[in-house]
């Protein structure tokens, strides 16, 4: 599991633009913040809940903005896409995966893109498709899985009891 593995670990550097590894700084996104400032040896108030605020994202910051961009992007993706932005998305998705800066997160995600083709047919499709990616992710942290019919709720319409106004 990407998780469980070291946060400087790099299986498969296919990475051409990166420095050579020695010259690599850590990889915060890698990581979660405590872990990082322990890393550098400084102190963390285990009851401090909160990093300090504008600081670079960690791994779950990173991974939580990301989501929040990728299904939203899906939510107002067109219900009749041109061939040309279906084939756009794709090679956005396909690229996302190359460039994403938690590089285990992105290997495992390009693993996973070689046996699961985006959906770009239509918006329905892509949310549904980004929807089943994310639950996959879930489901190998351990997480529960996302009900797949809500997704609009979520990420376009707000939740139906009116909670988000
Ligand atoms: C492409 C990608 C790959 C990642 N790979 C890894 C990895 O290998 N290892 C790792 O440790 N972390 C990975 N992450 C980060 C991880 O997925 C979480 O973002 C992070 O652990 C924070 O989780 P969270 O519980 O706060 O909610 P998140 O999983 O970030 O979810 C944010 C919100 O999205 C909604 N949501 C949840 N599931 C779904 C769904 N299926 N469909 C629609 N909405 C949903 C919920 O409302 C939730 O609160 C990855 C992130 C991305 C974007």
């Amino acid at each position: 599991m990407a998780a469980a593995r070291d946060s400087n670990h790099h299986d498969d550097d296919i990475f051409q633009h990166r420095p050579a590894k020695s010259q690599e700084k850590p990889c915060r996104t890698c990581t979660d913040f405590k872990t990082w400032m322990r890393m550098h040896g400084n102190p963390v108030d285990d009851k401090a809940e909160k990093k300090p605020k504008e600081c670079p994202l960690d791994r779950i910051e990173l991974g939580q903005n990301t989501w929040s961009f990728l299904h939203t992007m899906a939510a107002y993706y067109p219900d009749k896409p041109t061939e040309t932005q279906k084939t756009d998305m794709k090679s956005f998705i396909h690229l996302f995966a190359k460039f994403f800066p938690c590089e285990d997160c992105a290997s495992d995600l390009r693993e996973n893109l070689a046996s699961n083709t985006p959906n770009t047919t239509s918006r329905h499709d892509l949310s549904q498709w980004f929807c089943g990616l994310h639950n996959n992710v879930n489901r190998k942290l351990g997480k529960p899985d996302f009900d797949c019919s809500k997704v609009d709720e979520r990420w376009r319409d707000g939740w139906k009891d009116g909670s988000c106004g």
